[in-house]
């Protein structure tokens, strides 16, 4: 499985406000690029906690792209799917509408009539793991179905999670000319922090699109 993490963040590395609301990072340009690399991915990956702050759709904006993409034997859109322990996406969630197939990744705690409830929303409900998402077992169940490039958008947790599991290929942060601040504020790699054996990344590209950059890397194997 290839992986590729895509976030936008301020200056000082945050991805949302304090309150946790959606925030216009980037501007048009970098949107089309998002949009460019979701074309090429099978499937779109965020967290639960993306899901109930922003409630995201994660389907194409240009109908150039999801034709170009049937074109070659794909479905349309890129399969959306979400991280959720204990299945808190809403049964009204965007993304669980049929513009694209979308994969609820559960663990063992969430209850079986939970399960059926939003397989009935129109999510295809697959468990890996016992109390939380286990993203290994995960993402070879996704790769089973098909899914050879992922992308993941976020948030700051599951991002943290996947550089933890030493799951990530490719990271493209766009860096808007705008400060957040706010300590409680998602960043854009959260969860526990690394003590060692911090993720190294090669920076192989810096474009500059609306009034930031982005920044792309490779990760380096091992880490130091
Ligand atoms: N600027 C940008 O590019 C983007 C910004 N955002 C912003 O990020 C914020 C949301 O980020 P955040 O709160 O970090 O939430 P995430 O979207 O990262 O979701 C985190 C949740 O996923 C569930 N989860 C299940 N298994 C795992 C696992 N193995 N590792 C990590 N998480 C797991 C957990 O909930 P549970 O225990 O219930 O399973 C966890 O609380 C929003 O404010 C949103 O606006 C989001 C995407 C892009
Ligand atoms: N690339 C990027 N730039 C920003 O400025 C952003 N705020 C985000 N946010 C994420 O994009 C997703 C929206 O998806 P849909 O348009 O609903 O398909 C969502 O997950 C945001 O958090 N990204």
């Amino acid at each position: 499985m290839h992986v590729v993490v895509n976030a936008a963040q301020s200056v000082d590395g945050k991805i949302a406000t304090r309150r946790r609301e959606q925030l216009r990072i980037s501007g048009p340009e970098d949107f089309d690029r998002v949009d460019r690399v979701r074309a090429a991915a099978d499937a779109v990956l965020v967290g639960v906690g993306t899901v109930l702050a922003d409630d995201p759709h994660l389907t194409l904006d240009e109908e150039d792209r999801r034709v170009q993409r049937l074109r070659t034997g794909r479905s349309g859109d890129p399969a959306r799917v979400v991280v959720d322990s204990t299945g808190r996406t809403p049964t009204d969630a965007r993304i669980l509408d049929d513009a694209a197939t979308t994969y609820l990744l559960v663990s063992e705690a969430t209850p079986a009539d939970r399960r059926e409830e939003l397989d009935a929303a129109g999510a295809e409900v697959i468990v890996a793991g016992s109390e939380r998402v286990d993203l290994v077992a995960g993402i070879d169940e996704l790769a089973e179905r098909g899914v050879g490039r992922l992308m993941v958008e976020g948030g700051g947790e599951v991002i943290y999670s996947c550089f933890a599991a030493e799951l990530v290929d490719e990271l493209h942060v766009y860096v808007g000319s705008m400060v957040v601040g706010g300590r409680d504020a998602p960043s854009l790699a959260d969860g526990e922090g690394f003590d060692e054996s911090f993720p190294r990344l090669d920076l192989v590209d810096v474009e500059r699109l609306d009034d930031g950059l982005v920044l792309s890397y490779e990760v380096d194997a091992g880490g130091s």
